[in-house]
Formats: C-alpha cells, structure tokens, sequence
C-alpha cells in the first residue's frame, strides 16, 4: 500500500506550550483519516505542519516520499486543503474564484468542480461576501477538490454544512477515496468521523491517544443502552450478559452500559415483558478514555 503522509516525532512548540508532541501518522492511498480532538488539541496545528505553513519544532513529514522538512515543495500540487479560517476575496463570486485558483493551479478544467459545486447546492454565481458561512465552507471545499488532487486534508470541512450538504460531502469523499483519494480532516464530532472515515484519530493536549480503526474503535466502546419494562426486572437477569459492565435497576426501569455487540443483551432483555429501548452514543471524551483504559487492561 503507498503511503501517502508520513510523520515520525513530529512536535511543535508555541514558546513553552507543546501543540503538537511526538505525533506518528502513516496515511495510505485510499483511506479517509478522521482526526478528533477537543477544543485546543492540537488538530489545527497537526494540519497546518503538514501544509507546511508552519514549521515543526522537531520531527519529521514525508509526503508521497518527499520529506517536506528538507525543504521539497512538489508535493503541494497534489494536495488540496480547505483551512479553518478560510479566506475569500469579499467581491469575487464563486465562479471566479475558481477560475483564478484554476489559473494558479495550471488546471484550467472546471468541470469537476461546477458537478460537485451543484452537487453541494452551491449558487457559483454569487459573490463570496454575500454568502452564509455555510455556503462560504461549501466554496472552499469545492476549491479544494478543483486540481484534482491526490490528498486533501481538510479543517472542520463539515462545520456548518447543513445535514444535505453534509451528507454529499461525505458521499463525495467516500467516492475520492474509492478512487485512490486520501483525505485527512479533522472535526469535533464523533458521529461524522464514524460516517466517513477509515480509521480515527483522537488528539488530546497534543499528544495522539488513539489511532484505531473506526470499527475497532466502536466495538471497544462503552454504551448505555436503558431498558423500560412493563414489570420490574432484576438486575441481576443482565448482570450475566457477556459484555455488560454495569447495570443499574430502577424496578421496571433498567439502565446497562455494555463493551461491543448489544444482541446478547437485547435478546436478554426481550424474554421480559420489554416496552421501550433506548440507546445512548458514547461521547468522545467518554470513548476515549474507556479506550485508553481498554488498552492498560489489555497490556
Ligand atoms: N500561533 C500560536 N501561538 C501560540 N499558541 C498557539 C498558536 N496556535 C495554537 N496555539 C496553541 O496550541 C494548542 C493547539 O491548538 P490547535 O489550534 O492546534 O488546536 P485544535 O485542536 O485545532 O483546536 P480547535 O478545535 O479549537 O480548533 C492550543 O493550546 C493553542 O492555544
């Protein structure tokens, strides 16, 4: 498999602070990478070393096997990058932007672009400073794709898309994967990293915690699945259940938090006169540290 991104020890420092600490990523041709992390992470700092517009305090990046920290810029022209704080020139509309980026990218084609511009539902015609922030992040990712690269790696792409532009961005990202693609972006949020991507990677105070296979990562994870019954049911009829960690009784309400597949315990709890079930998603920080404690267990 060609590796595409690779990156040995990479830190970087602002003054004293640590952004970035030791960060080891290896990204192939065809995967789609979704890197979490809260608020001040690390995502951001992590993204912009591998555009180059910062440079590491020390550590190494390789991309499509140029090493960038020596100073070689070829690959740039096979990256497409959406930033976090995306730049538009106020009175040009979005056709023209694309035609100037299309100028400076020697790819003069716009057809592509214009496809996934309607497929996002983005009017080219309008001028980028009468855009809603929505639409501002829908033009800067249909710039990103433009030349068509090889690589985009993308800050918050889907903040403030609205659910019908989202969901065809990540359609659109999935179909540049299938085709060899490899994407890198970053988000906060959980549940739109489950959809699209491969593998996940969660950055906490810099450093890189988790860096897992999306389906590794969810059968490891803790859920609170709550149980309402016609009758109370005893605790202990769940307590047995392979995977159940935790069970809670309230009489006829029964609240359980359960590692990997739940069938054995919905099967459990359907030999009751069962009512309603509802399950509850893990957040992130809750994931990661059942993950992270996963892992000393397993050591
Ligand atoms: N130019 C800078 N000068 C000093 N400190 C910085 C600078 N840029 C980032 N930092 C610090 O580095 C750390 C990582 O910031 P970064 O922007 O990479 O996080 P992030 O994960 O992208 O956060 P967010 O989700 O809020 O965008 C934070 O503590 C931040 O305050």
């Amino acid at each position: 498999m060609t590796v595409v991104v690779h990156t040995r020890q990479l830190t970087k420092n602002y003054g004293r602070r640590e952004a970035l600490h030791h960060l080891d990523l290896d990204l192939h041709a065809g995967e789609v990478y979704g890197l979490l992390g809260p608020n001040g992470a690390g995502k951001t700092t992590a993204i912009r070393l591998l555009m180059d517009l910062i440079r590491p305090t020390r550590g190494r990046i390789v991309l499509f096997g140029e090493d960038l920290t020596t100073g070689s810029v070829q690959a740039r022209q096979r990256i497409g990058y959406v930033p976090g704080d995306l730049g538009l020139y106020g009175r040009l509309t979005g056709e023209e932007h694309l035609r100037l980026l299309a100028g400076l990218r020697g790819h003069p084609d716009l057809t592509d672009a214009r496809v996934l511009a309607k497929r996002l539902d983005l009017d080219l015609s309008r001028r980028a400073g009468e855009l809603s922030k929505g639409n501002r992040q829908k033009l800067g990712i249909v710039q990103a794709f433009l030349h068509r690269p090889e690589l985009v790696i993308l800050d918050e792409p889907a903040s403030g898309l609205d659910p019908v532009a989202q969901r065809e961005f990540h359609a659109h990202l999935r179909e540049f994967a299938a085709e060899g693609g490899t994407a890198l972006f970053s988000s906060h949020v959980l549940s739109e990293v489950e959809q699209v991507a491969d593998r996940v990677g969660i950055l906490l105070s810099g450093s890189l915690v988790v860096d897992a296979k999306v389906a590794a990562l969810k059968a490891k994870a803790l859920r609170a699945l709550t149980f309402d019954f016609a009758e109370p049911v005893s605790a202990a009829v769940f307590e047995a259940v392979a995977g159940v960690q935790e069970v809670r009784s309230d009489g006829t309400r029964v609240h359980c938090r359960v590692v990997g597949p739940v069938g054995e315990l919905v099967r459990a709890a359907a030999l009751f006169p069962l009512v309603n079930v509802t399950s509850q998603e893990p957040d992130l920080q809750e994931i990661f540290l059942d993950y992270v404690e996963g892992e000393d267990r397993g050591r």
